[in-house]
């Protein structure tokens, strides 16, 4: 991973991503990063279960995938995250390279639907945080490709409770997960099915 102070990498880019939301009008132009203290969370519960195989949906600028890919670096796992917006692609390879983490992360460029159809598993954690209408059947794509063992996680819960709903919906067929919301930043869905 380098010397880099992770750490204060990550509190340069949300400030970064911060700016620029600031003054950007177009909602597609601006980093929508994950809150500090969600983003921690994840770092600490994805360390603290030795996630391996870790899904991101909804890249932006990589501040949320740097957390992942940090907790990853710690016991030998990896991330893959994918976002439509070449942009911002190019963005969070920049990113993870300076954050020394690149070499972790598999960063794929389209729509998420059409390429979570292609993808392999086993995954054993799943983040969520793009387009909420999609992410029903996204769910249902992924559900051969997880291992026993899963964490299924999306953001918003909180700030878009309308847009969240298919997915909360989805996550109330899958009986095995058990399932709550963490009133932390915008709401964090947690569901976990044990092996
Ligand atoms: C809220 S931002 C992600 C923020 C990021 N997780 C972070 O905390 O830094 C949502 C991102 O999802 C991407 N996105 C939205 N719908 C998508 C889709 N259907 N397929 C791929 N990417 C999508 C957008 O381009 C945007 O960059």
């Amino acid at each position: 991973m380098g010397n880099i102070d992770v750490q204060a990498f990550l509190e340069e880019l949300y400030a970064q991503g911060q700016a620029n939301d600031a003054h950007v009008q177009e909602r597609g132009q601006k980093m929508l990063n994950l809150e500090p203290e969600t983003a921690q969370f994840l770092h600490i519960l994805l360390r603290s279960t030795r996630r391996k195989h870790i899904l991101e949906i909804g890249t932006s600028n990589g501040y949320s995938t740097t957390w992942l890919a940090w907790a990853a670096s710690e016991h030998g796992g990896h991330v893959v995250s994918i976002d439509r917006d070449p942009h911002k692609h190019e963005l969070a390879d920049a990113n993870l390279r300076q954050a020394g983490l690149r070499e972790l992360v598999d960063l794929k460029c389209g729509d998420a639907t059409e390429i979570i159809a292609n993808l392999s598993g086993p995954l054993d954690c799943v983040f969520f945080d793009a387009d909420r209408y999609s992410a029903p059947a996204q769910v249902g794509l992924l559900l051969p490709k997880l291992a026993p063992d899963v964490f299924l996680l999306a953001d918003n819960v909180i700030s878009h409770p309308d847009e969240i709903t298919g997915y909360l919906k989805t996550l109330d067929e899958l009986p095995q997960f058990e399932k709550l919301v963490i009133p932390i930043g915008k709401g964090l869905s947690v569901a976990y099915r044990s092996a």
